[in-house]
């Protein structure tokens, strides 16, 4: 057993969370440069728990230019363990309706020119997404939900597009119905991946606040609409959040799925052929591995 620390992104509407003990928020630096915002660490329920903003207090980060490297860098660096999105979405199912949860499992990457790992030249590793997310983290947080009395639905794929701009229609309509997703989002790609690469369990909450543009009864999606309702989502949230120290617990088995060992045999670059400065980079990332 190690010790569990539950990290949470917070997405559009989501800035901050209450009722930590020991509150403080954090400035971190990165070999990956800065993180979104300070972040924001403390107890919940005897839990350590770190907080982050991905777009900073204020929104200040477009999808595009959230450092996402920084961000996982941060939290690793921290201690997390357990990583929990949260994200406002569109929905391709008339059934997840605007204000549903969807416990995501499943991503299609449509987002261009993103740094989307922490290795490359001098470092080359290729770690497993087959299963991009962590049944347990995710079971947790649908347990959560049932428990906060919300509607949740237990799976879905994620569609991360490029924006800042919504889907053209024929976009809208192609990812529903030809590529069978379920939820549409900007942010979660390439988070998902850097999470599997710093051994992270990594689940995806995503809050629906749209029909997207694809509705026969909805028309297009428009950002007046998803304000509405996402103060609302968030609340939810917060009391999504404030469960899982109960239901998590202090400590943690080895994750079943194996997210925390996920760079075991990733490494394919011989020891000799490394380069320092790369590894110098990975310190807290694979940290674990290359100095095992
Ligand atoms: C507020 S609408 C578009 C914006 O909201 C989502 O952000 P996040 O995933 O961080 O909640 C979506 O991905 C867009 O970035
Ligand atoms: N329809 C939508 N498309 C992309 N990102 C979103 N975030 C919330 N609603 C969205």
């Amino acid at each position: 057993m190690t010790d569990t620390m539950i990290g949470v992104i917070g997405g559009s509407g989501l800035y901050q969370i209450d009722g930590l003990e020991d509150a403080a928020w954090t400035e971190m630096a990165t070999p990956w440069g800065a993180p979104s915002d300070a972040i924001l660490t403390g107890r919940l329920g005897g839990v350590p728990m770190a907080f982050l903003p991905r777009h900073g207090r204020g929104h200040v980060h477009a999808p595009s230019a959230v450092p996402y490297r920084a961000n996982i860098d941060a939290l690793k660096r921290l201690g997390v363990t357990d990583l929990v999105s949260v994200s406002a979405c569109g929905s391709f199912r008339e059934e997840m309706a605007p204000g549903d949860f969807v416990i995501v499992d499943q991503f299609i990457d449509r987002t261009v020119g993103r740094e989307a790992s922490f290795f490359g030249t001098g470092c080359v590793a290729h770690v497993s997404l087959a299963h991009p997310t962590c049944p347990r983290l995710g079971a947790a947080c649908a347990a959560a939900a049932a428990a906060e009395g919300i509607t949740v639905h237990d799976g879905g794929t994620y569609l991360a597009m490029e924006g800042p701009q919504f889907s053209t229609m024929a976009e809208s309509r192609m990812y529903r119905d030809a590529w069978g997703c379920d939820v549409i989002g900007m942010t979660n790609m390439p988070e998902a991946r850097l999470a599997r690469e710093a051994e992270l369990c990594y689940a995806s909450v995503a809050m629906i606040t749209d029909y997207d543009s694809w509705h026969p009864d909805h028309g297009a999606v428009e950002i007046t609409d998803i304000i509405r309702t996402l103060a609302g989502n968030a609340d939810k949230a917060r009391g999504l959040v404030a469960r899982l120290p109960g239901i998590l617990g202090p400590a943690r088995d080895a994750c079943p799925h194996g997210c925390d060992r996920a760079l075991e045999h990733a490494i394919l670059t011989a020891p000799a052929a490394r380069d320092p400065a790369l590894l110098a980079r990975l310190d807290a990332v694979a940290g674990r591995i290359l100095t095992a």
